[in-house]
């Protein structure tokens, strides 16, 4: 019997609006320990979190903060003090390791014109208002700290004295001016003056959703001097970021970025050549501490001021790649490797490192071991590392949560955000237990989501067919995360989306999905498939992919399918396939390779030819590696190479494609440039097969504005809808 999916477009946006009112957590920061006045201790949570609002058609941004009443070891009591409160034109802010002050980075408008200041606030004044823009020191303060799991360059950190403020800016350049200015006519009469370049001048970025950032530079506020300086000193050949202030304040350590011949993109990319750097402020002088021939990423000193722990992993290669996790003694200067990369999980389970940011602390109080939250397999564990022995211990595996994300952790109080695909992301407090001790954690929840009754969820294992077995890298099993509409009669089909992942070295965890849960609420199932190159099962599994994109991971999302049919439960004239990027390139494959199989394909923003993308996306480096081949920047590729690319792209096998077609493109995408979906638009068009076209002016690869998304997800399933019953 054919299941009844909702199908009025009314219906369909109420429950999308339902759903998307369920915020994410993006921060939180643990205030230092209080004694009241009756001898109890406490600290104050500050949480900022995101939600979509629909009406105002953006992204807003909210704090709340909540009390915790502990014993060093356990939570006593705790709750929420007070409501929320929209934060607005605030780009980053952080509080006095004492919590006596805090410092703002805000941007305002004055006499329309837009400005950043630099605010102290201490007590219930603000002490200062530096106007940065007016400083004409550096250019616009680096925002991507705002969210750690978002920041590339951005900082924003006191100084252990909390006398100075450290952060990153955009170099000042040359004011973009004609020649023929009145301004510049003046100045060039002065031969003092900077004589101006032109407006024509092509800055180099750092790539799709970073197209504003291109030279970054260290800043430091004095704040009872008030006085701003942009360090100096630095290696020319290097972009820095990821700042915090050395031992003793005796100078900063901070990841520089390799950025010649020329800069590759970055978002998502962890793999480019950087090393870890101190600039001694004593001596002026700036030593390198890590090798230089890896990627390095998220120093975090220890309690002690001994050491600095920072991840590192291959240069070039895969984007995504199991790190090792490193440790740079401050006193010895000796680096040791605390966690290796792992090629195939042992017994224990552990799959490797996976996570490209540490939370902004991520020590235990006695500076002995290190927790972070890490993809194992579909799920998303918290583990704890003892920096000793190297020994890792899971803190969440045997829990039914899909998903445990670290916030923070601050004298041994670590601040998690959860989920699940049928439960909401929620907020949780626990205590880390002792070294020796073999106890569980005690979490308590500080904000609870209510479960989605409605809503069922699995992880699906399965073994290639021998023949599809790789030679190379043999027994490589995948998962997929199969997420239904719960109480469905035994005689009732449902209908099937098929959502292969981007990347291709990314993982779907088991974590609140907005678009899933609102397809599983209109009556589809959702298949999410971890095909064998997903990151979180082995670094052998990641490298099994290479030079077999367009093939191998084809045949995984098609054998998962395929294995998911066989149970009776899915309605097979009902199969639609849908993906981004290199979800995209995989879902294009899908109806090329399998014509007919899949009854509509809706792709964001799809891989269509690598041979023609080479030349214009910001990581040319991706064509080159996972079409097999190694990647140099002086290169080009030759005949067999870009024949290669060719081969192995969709565009190949577009004279079988039987399956209308939705293409959503955004206009700004530096990742895969529009004119690869036109391409594929084109080619489908010219063979009579439905296809249509939404381009999303301001978008860019991510098409993650508010009414981008929406707009995307209700035209995907109308289309589904629509071609499902033709
Ligand atoms: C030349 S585009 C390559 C595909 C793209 N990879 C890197 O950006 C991609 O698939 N992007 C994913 C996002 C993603 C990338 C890497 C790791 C995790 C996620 C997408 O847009 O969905």
């Amino acid at each position: 019997m054919d299941s009844k999916v909702m199908s009025s477009p009314g219906e369909i946006a109420r429950v999308y609006k339902e759903l998307s009112l369920y915020p994410s957590l993006s921060r939180a920061d643990v205030g230092p320990v209080i004694t009241s006045q009756y001898g109890g201790k406490y600290s104050n949570i500050y949480t900022e979190w995101s939600q979509r609002d629909l009406e105002r058609n953006e992204n807003v941004k909210f704090c709340r903060q909540y009390i915790v009443f502990h014993d060093d070891k356990s939570v006593v009591y705790s709750g929420a003090s007070g409501n929320c409160t929209e934060i607005k034109g605030e780009v980053l802010s952080k509080d006095s390791p004492s919590g006596d002050m805090k410092a703002v980075v805000r941007e305002s408008s004055v006499k329309g014109e837009d400005k950043q200041f630099l605010e102290v606030w201490s007590k219930n004044i603000k002490m200062k208002s530096i106007n940065l823009s007016a400083l004409k020191k550096h250019g616009k303060v680096y925002d991507d700290a705002s969210c750690y799991y978002l920041t590339l360059f951005g900082c924003l950190v006191w100084s252990h004295s909390e006398t100075h403020l450290l952060y990153v800016a955009e170099k000042k350049r040359p004011k973009a001016e004609s020649f023929f200015q009145a301004s510049n006519a003046e100045q060039q009469a002065n031969p003092n003056n900077p004589a101006t370049e032109g407006q024509f001048v092509f800055h180099e970025d750092w790539g799709e959703a970073l197209g504003d950032k291109s030279c970054p530079v260290l800043c430091i506020l004095d704040i009872e001097g008030d006085f701003v300086s942009v360090l100096d000193g630095l290696p020319d050949d290097i972009s820095p970021g990821q700042a915090f202030w050395a031992p003793g304040d005796t100078g900063v350590v901070f990841i520089g970025w390799w950025h010649e011949p020329f800069r590759l993109g970055l978002k998502y990319c962890p793999n480019r050549r950087s090393a870890l750097f101190y600039m001694d402020l004593t001596g002026g002088k700036c030593e390198q501490l890590s090798s230089g021939k890896t990627s390095v990423c998220s120093p975090r000193l220890s309690p002690d001021q001994c050491r600095i722990a920072y991840l590192e992993c291959s240069v070039y290669g895969p984007h995504m790649q199991c790190s090792k996790l490193c440790m740079y003694d401050w006193y010895t200067k000796k680096t040791s490797v605390v966690v290796d990369v792992i090629k195939r999980p042992g017994k224990d389970g552990f799959t490797g490192i996976y996570s490209s940011q540490l939370s902004p602390q991520c020590w235990s109080a006695d500076s002995q071991r290190i927790i972070f939250a890490c993809p194992q397999r579909s799920r998303k564990d918290l583990l704890m590392v003892d920096i000793n022995t190297g020994s890792i211990n899971s803190l969440t595996a045997k829990s039914d949560i899909g998903s445990w994300c670290l916030l923070n952790i601050e004298r041994d109080l670590m601040v998690v955000s959860c989920s699940s695909p049928n439960c909401p992301p929620s907020l949780w407090v626990g205590f880390l237990p002792g070294i020796d001790s073999q106890e569980n954690v005690d979490w308590v929840t500080l904000e609870d989501s209510e479960k989605l009754q409605d809503v069922d969820w699995q992880i699906l294992t399965f073994t290639p067919p021998s023949e599809d077995d790789n030679s190379q890298y043999s027994n490589l099993e995948f998962d997929a995360l199969l997420i239904k509409p719960k109480e469905v009669k035994d005689e009732v089909k449902l209908p099937l989306i098929v959502t292969p992942h981007g990347g291709p070295h990314s993982v779907i965890v088991a974590e609140w999905l907005l678009s899933s849960a609102v397809l599983c609420r209109m009556g589809f199932a959702v298949l999410l498939v971890n095909y064998r190159g997903s990151i979180g099962y082995g670094e052998d599994s990641i490298y099994s992919l290479l030079g077999n994109v367009g093939t191998q991971d084809v045949k995984d999302v098609q054998f998962a399918v395929e294995s998911v049919l066989k149970s009776g439960s899915i309605d097979e004239q009902k199969v639609a396939v849908s993906g981004g990027s290199h979800g995209g390139f995989l879902a294009c494959h899908l109806i090329g390779q399998y014509p007919g199989f899949y009854k509509a394909c809706v792709a964001r923003n799809p891989v269509i030819n690598m041979a023609s993308m080479i030349g214009s996306t910001d990581i040319p480096d991706w064509c080159m590696v996972e079409a097999g081949f190694v990647f140099n920047t002086d290169c080009l590729p030759d005949a067999a190479e870009w024949e290669k690319m060719l081969n192995i792209s969709p565009i190949k096998y577009v004279s079988q494609v039987k399956t209308p077609v939705l293409l959503t493109i955004g206009e700004d995408d530096k990742r895969v440039p529009n004119k690869q979906g036109i391409e594929y638009y084109k080619a489908l068009k010219a063979r009579q097969i439905p296809v249509r076209l939404l381009w999303y002016p301001g978008n860019n690869h991510s098409l993650s504005k508010v009414d981008a998304e929406s707009d995307g997800f209700m035209n995907m399933v109308l289309w589904m809808i629509q071609h499902f019953s033709d």
